[in-house]
């Protein structure tokens, strides 16, 4: 099964104009196309980029409605206006600071897809859980508030791996640990649809940079990066991509 590595940039509550311009003039110089490359700013961000062949836009959540009376809600429709063709949902970030639930999550990921969005689906484990060996009880119980009730969904997804002890804390996860656990992934949800099983894009995301991205991306099932603190400056996420392009599998 091949399947073309995903290079995804989070920028979080980050960025400028100035960072607009930098990345972007960054992406086409390196004139990439192994793999693709995603760039999910601030959503006040996206009108600043330029259309370009080099990289799609994303958003970093939305609303599980459509529209209406949600003050300071962003629809799909909207971002989707704005440039975005992904969305990222279910962050660690939203479920825990911003009280994110799974149903929500799962609502979320509907509502996007219904737009015409990619979503990528982020789960992980905490410390805790990890320490307490229920990782994957966790991870499985992420994928089923998602997939139990609506298994079309996972031929439209990716789905990104961010255990949250990694995440902004300079320790990744090992290349042996994350292929676990991504292992894991890509057979709890053959049981929901085998052939998109085999498709879905598993990215990982934790503390990624340019040291260690390549020997994650020689994983059999580390199809890419979501990659949070170095995705802020332009040359090392330029690395970061180089490198996937170099591990591009076939
Ligand atoms: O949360 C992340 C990406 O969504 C990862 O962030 P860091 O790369 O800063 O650890």
């Amino acid at each position: 099964m091949s399947r073309k590595a995903l290079i995804a940039a989070n920028w979080k509550m980050n960025g400028s104009a100035a960072l607009v311009k930098e990345m972007t003039n960054t992406l086409q110089s390196l004139a990439i196309s192994a793999v693709d490359v995603l760039l999910c700013p601030p959503a006040t961000l996206l009108t600043r980029f330029a259309p370009s062949s080099q990289f799609a836009l994303g958003a970093q959540t939305l609303s599980h409605e459509t529209s209406g009376a949600f003050t300071g809600e962003l629809s799909a429709q909207l971002l989707s206006e704005a440039g975005a063709r992904f969305v990222i949902v279910g962050h660690s970030e939203r479920r825990s600071l911003n009280f994110e639930t799974d149903g929500l999550v799962a609502a979320k990921l509907a509502t996007a897809v219904a737009a015409g969005l990619t979503p990528l689906l982020c789960v992980g484990e905490s410390l805790a859980e990890r320490q307490q060996e229920k990782t994957q009880q966790v991870i499985a119980r992420q994928l089923d508030a998602v997939y139990a009730s609506q298994p079309e969904l996972l031929a439209k997804s990716v789905i990104a791996y961010e255990p949250i002890w990694a995440i902004g804390t300079g320790e990744s996860a090992s290349p042996e640990q994350a292929q676990q656990t991504h292992a894991f992934i890509r057979a709890h949800l053959a049981q929901y649809d085998a052939t998109a099983a085999a498709a879905v894009r598993i990215l990982y995301g934790g503390s990624v940079n340019a040291e260690n991205c390549a020997a994650l991306f020689a994983q059999a099932d580390i199809d890419g990066a979501l990659v949070g603190g170095a995705s802020l400056k332009p040359a090392e996420f330029a690395q970061i991509c180089l490198a996937a392009t170099q591990g591009a599998k076939d």
